[in-house]
C-alpha cells in the first residue's frame, strides 16, 4: 500500500518557506558586574532552552583584564560558546539581547561600562553582516584575547571568516591579561 502525506498536518516552514539551514554560530559570553558566573550561566542556560538553538560546546572560564574599560572597571569573566542553530542571524541577536536583559543588563551612554551579561555574537556560519543592529563577523572579534583563547580551547583549528586562524590571530595578541579560572565551571543541561 502506498503511503501518502497526512494532510492533517501542517508543516509552517514548508508553508511559508521560511526555511534555514542549519549553521553553527559561536557567542561570546563576558560578565564584569555583580553575580558573574551566575549570569554566565544563565546565559548557557537560556541559550540551551532557546528552540531551533542547540548547545553543542562550552569552553572553560576566563578571567581577563577589561581592554577598553573605564577606569576602575572590574575583571571580567569570558568564556565562548558554541551552537547550531536554525534560527536567523537577526533572530539570534534578539535572542541574546532579551537574555542580557532577563540578566539585568543596563546600558549607560559610556563605552564598554561594567555588565552584568553581554552575549555577542561573534560568527553565524558564513553570514556577513554590516549595519548598526547587527555586524558580522563580530567586528572586533579578530583582536580580542578573551573571545579568541577560550573560542582556541574548543576549536584549535578555527577560522575566523575575513580573518584566518584564531590561532594565528592569538599569536599577534598580548594574552598576559587572560587567566584561565579551573576552579569555574559552566553546565550544559
Ligand atoms: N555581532 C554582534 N553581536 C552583538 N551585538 C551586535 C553585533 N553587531 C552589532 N551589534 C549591536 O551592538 C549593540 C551594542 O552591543 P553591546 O552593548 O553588546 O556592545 P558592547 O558589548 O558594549 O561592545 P562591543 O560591541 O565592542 O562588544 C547591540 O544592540 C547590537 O545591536
Ligand atoms: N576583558 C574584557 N574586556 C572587555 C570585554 C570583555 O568581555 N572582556 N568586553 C567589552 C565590550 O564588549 C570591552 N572590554
Amino acid at each position: 500500500m502506498t503511503e501518502t502525506p497526512n494532510p492533517n498536518i501542517i508543516d509552517a516552514d514548508t508553508l511559508t518557506g521560511e526555511m534555514h539551514p542549519i549553521r553553527r554560530a559561536v557567542l561570546a559570553l563576558g560578565s564584569n558586574l555583580g553575580e558573574r558566573l551566575t549570569a554566565l550561566q544563565g546565559a548557557v542556560d537560556s541559550l540551551a532552552d532557546t528552540p531551533e538553538v542547540w548547545v553543542t560546546g562550552v569552553s572553560s572560564v576566563y578571567e581577563t583584564e577589561p581592554v577598553a574599560s573605564p577606569a576602575d572597571s572590574e575583571k571580567f569573566l569570558n568564556a565562548v560558546v558554541l551552537i547550531d542553530t536554525t534560527l536567523s542571524a537577526p533572530t539570534l541577536l534578539d535572542r541574546a539581547l532579551a537574555i542580557e536583559d532577563a540578566f539585568h543588563r543596563v546600558r549607560p551612554v559610556e563605552r564598554n561600562a561594567p555588565r552584568t551579561l553581554d552575549v555577542d555574537l561573534i560568527v553565524v556560519g558564513d553570514r556577513r553582516a554590516d549595519d548598526d543592529f547587527l555586524t558580522l563577523p563580530h567586528p572586533r572579534a579578530k583582536e580580542r584575547a578573551f573571545v579568541l583563547r577560550p573560542w582556541a580551547e574548543l576549536e584549535s583549528d578555527a577560522v575566523l571568516l575575513d580573518s584566518g586562524p584564531i590561532v594565528e590571530l592569538l599569536e599577534g595578541l598580548d594574552e598576559s591579561g587572560i587567566k584561565l579560572r579551573e576552579d569555574l565551571t559552566l553546565n550544559v543541561q
